[in-house]
């Protein structure tokens, strides 16, 4: 019997929205009379912390909910725990971040109560492909929930918390705007360089690469589209090239990606799928993991499919 919702928080996601959506969350679960206990996140990794404590407690055991409010990357760092942990807990997840790419894609629509119903009445969980990687050089190992990227993507990524954190548009409630105006400020910065690997038996090497992205999701930074073939429901590992990056080519760039929503007709867009994939970049690279900063190193790395339990609409 399934009795109480553990809900992890992180109360400034979206620059304060965790704690406006978590009083939304608690009045929801009051209206069906189901008991819940909250922890809320102090610092950065504290979710890893507290879903490590709710494993080790047996969590598993008394087959209580695991509810994740906040962003992309607390949810990152939840299923990175269970996941480490072998502990296939279903979660629940109500977005409250900036970018909410895993919302877009899986549960776009919904309302809070939406969400909490879906909790409480399916059948059963539903599994869904994430990515489980492999880092040789940071010996790291971990999940991919939306996606991984490097180069220009990662780049955007990094100005556009820095933005949220301290500029006017986050106090304005503005935080997703950031994200566009950190591509028009790393346009003047765009990176250069060479990617090699394999995914399954195809082999391919890139000299003048601007952006590497591994995708699962279709949306990165709050719904901005590089790659329109993705889905959420492929269950493949989407590698995506985006090279010989010249200044003649970025409006033609921008409009495909921004405007007419079609990567697919560029000529300087490559794109490979497959269920397993090497990645090898010899400069150190900003990266990105579902939206958090990987700071500059080389890159040595190998992902293949999994799959993940969650509360989702069929
Ligand atoms: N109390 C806290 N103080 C500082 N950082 C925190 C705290 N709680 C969590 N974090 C860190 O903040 C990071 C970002 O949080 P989160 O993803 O929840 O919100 P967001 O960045 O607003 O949303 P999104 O990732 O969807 O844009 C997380 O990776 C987490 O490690």
């Amino acid at each position: 019997m399934t009795n109480r919702v553990h809900i992890i928080c992180h109360p400034e996601a979206g620059s304060g929205d965790g704690n406006t959506i978590l009083k939304k969350v608690h009045s929801e679960l009051d209206s069906f009379q189901m008991e819940y206990i909250t922890y809320l996140t102090d610092y950065s990794t504290h979710a890893e912390v507290l879903t490590e404590q709710l494993v080790n407690r047996g969590h598993k055991k008394y087959q209580d909910y695991l509810m994740v409010v906040g962003g992309d990357g607390t949810l990152h760092e939840v299923v990175q725990t269970l996941h480490k942990n072998q502990a296939d807990i279903p979660v629940t997840y109500v977005p409250a971040g900036t970018g909410n790419d895993f919302y877009r894609s899986w549960q776009n629509g919904l309302s809070v109560r939406g969400i909490i119903e879906i909790m409480l009445f399916s059948e059963k969980p539903v599994s869904i492909p994430i990515f489980t990687y492999n880092d040789h050089i940071t010996k790291r190992q971990g999940v991919v929930l939306n996606n991984m990227g490097f180069g220009f993507d990662a780049e955007v990524n990094f100005r556009a918390q820095n933005l949220i954190e301290n500029s006017f548009l986050s106090k304005m409630g503005l935080g997703k705007l950031s994200y566009l105006l950190a591509v028009l400020l790393s346009l003047n910065s765009v990176r250069h360089f060479s990617v090699s690997g394999s995914i399954d038996n195809h082999q391919f090497h890139y000299d003048d690469v601007s952006l590497a992205g591994i995708l699962n999701s279709p949306t990165l930074g709050g719904g901005i589209n590089i790659d329109q073939l993705t889905r959420p429901h492929n269950n493949e590992i989407a590698l995506v090239i985006y090279r010989d990056i010249k200044l003649s080519v970025i409006f033609d760039l921008f409009i495909k990606v921004l405007i007419t929503k079609k990567t697919n007709e560029s000529d300087n867009i490559d794109r490979y799928t497959g269920q397993k994939l090497q990645l090898k970049i010899t400069d150190p690279i900003r990266g990105q993991l579902d939206g958090e900063d990987i700071p500059q190193k080389p890159v040595n790395i190998d992902l293949a499919l999994s799959s993940y339990p969650f509360y989702l609409p069929n």
